[in-house]
C-alpha cells in the first residue's frame, strides 16, 4: 500500500524538482498543485491524503490557513510545513497548530525523504493506536489483498487493519496463535497488501530445518565451497531480495540458528557458503508461532533480542473458540468452495448447533476439515449430525443458549444472519455495508428488502 503524498506550492518550479526527487527516492503515489484553494475544497469534499507537503507562503490562501483546513476536516493527515525563510516565530506556530515538521528551502533530497518517511511511520503508529481505541469496524484499503480471510468479528477486522497499515512498512512483524488459527493465512496477505506484492513470497517452515539444512538453504553457496558444490546456488535470502520471508514456527529454530537469523535481520547482509564478502538483501520478515516466546525467553530457549527484533509489529489471532459467530461464516464458506456437484445446500440445525458449541483445540483448520469431510459424507444432502466425528458430537459442550438455538440453519439464514450483524455494526449504513461485505448496493437493497428491511 502506498502513502498518498500532496505537495502545494505556487512555484511550479519547485512542485517539479519535489516531484521528481521523491519519485526517484520511490515514492510512487505524489500528487502536485499549486492553488491551494483546489486541496482545501478537495478536503471539504471529502477527499484523503496520507501526508502533505505543504509551502508556506502562498497567494489565495496561505499555508497556515491551509494547515489549519487539514487537521480541522482530515486530521490524519501528516503535515510538513515548507518555508523559503527561516523565522523561529512561524516553525513554533506551524507545529503549534498540528504541523509534524517544519523545513527551510532549498531542502536537500535527503532532507526530503527522511522527513517524509519519519511522517509516514508515525501516520501509521498513530493509525494503529486510534484503531485499538476505536469502537467502529475499521475498513481495508485492499480487501483484496485479505479476500481470504473469512470473518465477520470486529476484533478480527481491527486486527487486518493493523497488518494492513504495518504492510506498507518494512518492519518485521510476528504473528502469534494457536495451531491452525489463520497466522500463514494472514502473512499472505500482508505480503499482497505490501509494495512487495509483485516479488516473491517464500514460505519456510522452521520445524523443516536442521543446523547444516538451515545454512545451505538459507544463504546459498558458491562453486566449489565443498565437495559436490558444482555450481553457485542461490539460498532463499537472495531468491526472496525484495520479496517476504515468512518463518513459520519461530519458536522451534534451534538458539543457535537464532544467532544466525540475528544477524541478517540486524545487518541487512549475508555469507554465502564460501563467500568472502557479504551480500546485501531487501527483504520483509514475517514470522509466526503458536508457542509463547516470552515464556521460551525466560527458559533461555529463545533470544530476547531476536524476539524485539522480530516484533516491530505484533499481531495476535484470536482462537475459534473466542469468535464463535464466525462459525456459521466459516462453514459456509467451505461449502461454497467444495465442488457444487456434491456440496449440500444446507447444514441441519442439529449439526449447525454442535459445529457451533465445540470448543475447535485446532481452531479454523480442523473446522474445516471436519467441513469437508461431511461434505464427502453427506452427498449432496443436508449435512446432519451423523455425518460429523463421533469426538465432536461427545464433547461438544451441552446447549447453551445462543446465536444457534433458535430460528432456521439454512445456508440463505446464515447469510441472512451475517449480512443483518453486518448492517448493525455499519449502524445501518447501506454504502458502508455493502463495502464491508464487498457486494454491490443493488445486492445489499434486494437482500434488505426481502428480509423486510428496507
Ligand atoms: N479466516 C479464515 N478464513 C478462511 N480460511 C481460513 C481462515 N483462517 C484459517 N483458514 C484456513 O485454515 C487452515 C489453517 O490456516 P493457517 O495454515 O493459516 O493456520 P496457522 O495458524 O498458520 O496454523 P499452524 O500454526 O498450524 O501453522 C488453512 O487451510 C486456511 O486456509
Amino acid at each position: 500500500m502506498e502513502s498518498h503524498i500532496v505537495v502545494i506550492d505556487d512555484e511550479v518550479d519547485f512542485l517539479d524538482s519535489v516531484r521528481r526527487g521523491l519519485i526517484t527516492s520511490g515514492f510512487k503515489k505524489v500528487s502536485l498543485e499549486s492553488d491551494p484553494m483546489v486541496i482545501a475544497q478537495s478536503l471539504e469534499a471529502g477527499k484523503e491524503y496520507d501526508i502533505a507537503l505543504i509551502d508556506i507562503t502562498m497567494p489565495r490562501l496561505s499555508g497556515i490557513e491551509l494547515l489549519e483546513r487539514f487537521k480541522e476536516l482530515s486530521p490524519q493527515t501528516e503535515c510538513i510545513m515548507v518555508t523559503a525563510i527561516d523565522e523561529a516565530r512561524v516553525a513554533v506556530e506551524c507545529l503549534r497548530k498540528g504541523a509534524y515538521d517544519y523545513l527551510v528551502k532549498p531542502i536537500s533530497k535527503e532532507d526530503l525523504v527522511l522527513s517524509l518517511s519519519r511522517a509516514i511511520e508515525r501516520k501509521r503508529l498513530v493509525d494503529i493506536l486510534d484503531i485499538s481505541k476505536s469502537n467502529d469496524v475499521p475498513s481495508l484499503r485492499k480487501p483484496d489483498a485479505f479476500a481470504e480471510i473469512v470473518t465477520s468479528d470486529t476484533l478480527m477486522f481491527k486486527i487486518l487493519k493493523e497488518a494492513e497499515l504495518h504492510a506498507q512498512s518494512n518492519v518485521p512483524i510476528l504473528i502469534s496463535g494457536e495451531t491452525g488459527t489463520g497466522k500463514e493465512l494472514l502473512a499472505r496477505a500482508i505480503h499482497r497488501a505490501s509494495t512487495r506484492s509483485g516479488k516473491r513470497y517464500t514460505p519456510i517452515n522452521m520445524d523443516a530445518l536442521d543446523s547444516n539444512l538451515f545454512s545451505a538453504e538459507f544463504f546459498g553457496h558458491i562453486k566449489g565451497a565443498f565437495t559436490g558444490a558444482q555450481t553457485n546456488r542461490a539460498g532463499y535470502l537472495e531468491e526472496t531480495h525484495r520479496g517476504t520471508l515468512f518463518l513459520d514456527e519461530i519458536g522451534n529454530l534451534s538458539v543457535e540458528l537464532q544467532g544466525k537469523l540475528l544477524r541478517v535481520l540486524q545487518d541487512g547482509e549475508f555469507i554465502k557458503i564460501g563467500a568472502s564478502r557479504p551480500q546485501q538483501v531487501d527483504i520483509r520478515f514475517i514470522a509466526a508461532t503458536n508457542a509463547d516466546l516470552e515464556k521460551l525467553i525466560v527458559r533461555k530457549r529463545f533470544r530476547k533480542d531476536l524476539f524485539y527484533r522480530l516484533r516491530g509489529g505484533w499481531l495476535h489471532l484470536p482462537p475459534l473458540r473466542q469468535r464463535k459467530d464466525d462459525i456459521p461464516l466459516l462453514v459456509d464458506h467451505f461449502i461454497q468452495s467444495a465442488d457444487a456437484r456434491f456440496a449440500p445446500k444446507e447444514v441441519t440445525h442439529e449439526a449447525l448447533v454442535l459445529l457451533y458449541n465445540y470448543a475447535w483445540p485446532g481452531n479454523i483448520r480442523e473446522l474445516k476439515s471436519v467441513v469437508q469431510s461431511a461434505i464427502n459424507l453427506s452427498q449432496g444432502a443436508p449435512i446432519a449430525p451423523g455425518h460429523l466425528p463421533d469426538h465432536l458430537v461427545q464433547k461438544s459442550s451441552p446447549r447453551k443458549r445462543g446465536v444457534m438455538d433458535d430460528g432456521p440453519v439454512a445456508l440463505q439464514e446464515v447469510e441472512k444472519r451475517h449480512i443483518l450483524k453486518i448492517y448493525d455494526q455499519a449502524e445501518k449504513n447501506k454504502s458502508e455495508t455493502a463495502r464491508l461485505l464487498e457486494i454491490s448496493l443493488s445486492t445489499l437493497h434486494r437482500k434488505l428488502e426481502s428480509y423486510g428491511v428496507a
